[in-house]
């Protein structure tokens, strides 16, 4: 398990992380989601030592991370940087022998992410020439080259086309699956909701929810129902401790604690045949404003 404990960074007198903590498990998908300017790149590179913390720690199963276990670690950068002239496959058999391969075993394994990734058309072609969602695509080969113990990506799914999302997502949960730690960034809320085991949101250089997709679902949800009714269901608006945000005719969607929507769905039948009655689940984005609205802006947070 990746373990975040206490990290805090500051640039001049601007405090930008502030006491963040959280966990990336074995074999989870942790999708690290956060506005701009939150601290999702800077929280990314002190796990992997291009910046350092000011405070707190960084521990794989217990231990602190250090040289030797990052050079095991896969990092896909915000900024980019492939050489340009260089032909993918040849780009990737170079990284791979970087990282120890010999030559056959570095050709294998390019060769195998060059499949993999869906870039083999482009084996052959200049990284400059490729198009920018093949170049993503490469950049993502580029972090598994040497099959690393933990994944760091920042964005990765920026970028894509949804068929480019589906074979990042599927790569993305084989590493997952062989008991790989993955944290990935992302605005695509959609995709990390789709994607993720575990969720960590962070506002304002803090993390503000951490947790299993499920978890956090629980806790941050507000207890929405729909009701499909025969009848027109312009009552329910009369109904203390409830809030209909929805009403079309015998249709609503509303608001109100479990034993109250109960109630609803009692009185609802005692007037006529119910045709659906359903809990809703809140979606990533609706957990991602409730817990990050009325934040302070990152500039209040000075030290
Ligand atoms: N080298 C730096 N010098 C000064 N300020 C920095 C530096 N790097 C980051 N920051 C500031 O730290 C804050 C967090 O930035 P960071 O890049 O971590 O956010 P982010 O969540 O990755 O944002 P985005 O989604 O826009 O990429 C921002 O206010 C940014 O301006």
């Amino acid at each position: 398990m990746l373990e975040l404990h206490g990290i805090s960074r500051s640039f001049g007198d601007r405090l930008v992380l502030d006491d963040v903590s959280f966990t990336v498990g074995r074999g989870r998908l942790t999708g690290f989601v956060g506005g701009n300017g939150a601290g999702k790149t800077t929280t990314m590179r002190i796990i992997l030592g291009v910046l350092a913390a000011h405070a707190g720690t960084v521990t794989i199963d217990g231990v602190p991370v250090g040289g030797a276990q990052r050079t095991r670690f896969g990092y896909m950068p915000e900024e980019r940087g492939l050489y340009p002239k260089m032909q993918l496959v040849e780009h990737l058999t170079y990284l791979a022998r970087l990282h120890g391969f010999d030559r056959d075993g570095a050709t294998g394994r390019a060769e195998v992410l060059v499949e993999r990734l869906g870039l083999t058309p482009r084996a052959k072609d200049p990284v400059e020439s490729l198009s920018l969602g093949n170049q993503q695509r490469a950049q993502i080969a580029a972090a598994l080259v040497h099959d690393p113990d933990v994944l760091v990506l920042d964005e990765p799914f920026s970028g894509l086309d949804p068929m480019a999302v589906e074979v990042v997502q599927g790569v993305l949960a084989e590493r997952a699956a062989q008991g790989v730690p993955v944290l990935f960034s992302s605005h695509q809320l959609d995709v990390v909701e789709r994607l993720c085991d575990d969720l960590v949101i962070i506002a304002g250089g803090k993390v503000r929810a951490a947790g299993t997709r499920e978890g956090l679902r629980r806790e941050h949800g507000r207890a929405r129902h729909e009701i499909v009714a025969e009848g027109d269901m312009g009552w329910l608006r009369d109904v203390p401790d409830v809030r209909v945000d929805e009403l079309a005719g015998g249709s609503a969607v509303f608001e109100a604690p479990a034993d109250v929507a109960q109630q609803v769905l009692g009185a609802a039948l005692a007037r006529g045949p119910v045709r659906a009655f359903t809990p809703l689940r809140p979606s990533l984005a609706e957990i991602f404003r409730d817990v990050v609205a009325d934040e302070p802006e990152l500039e209040e947070v000075a030290l």
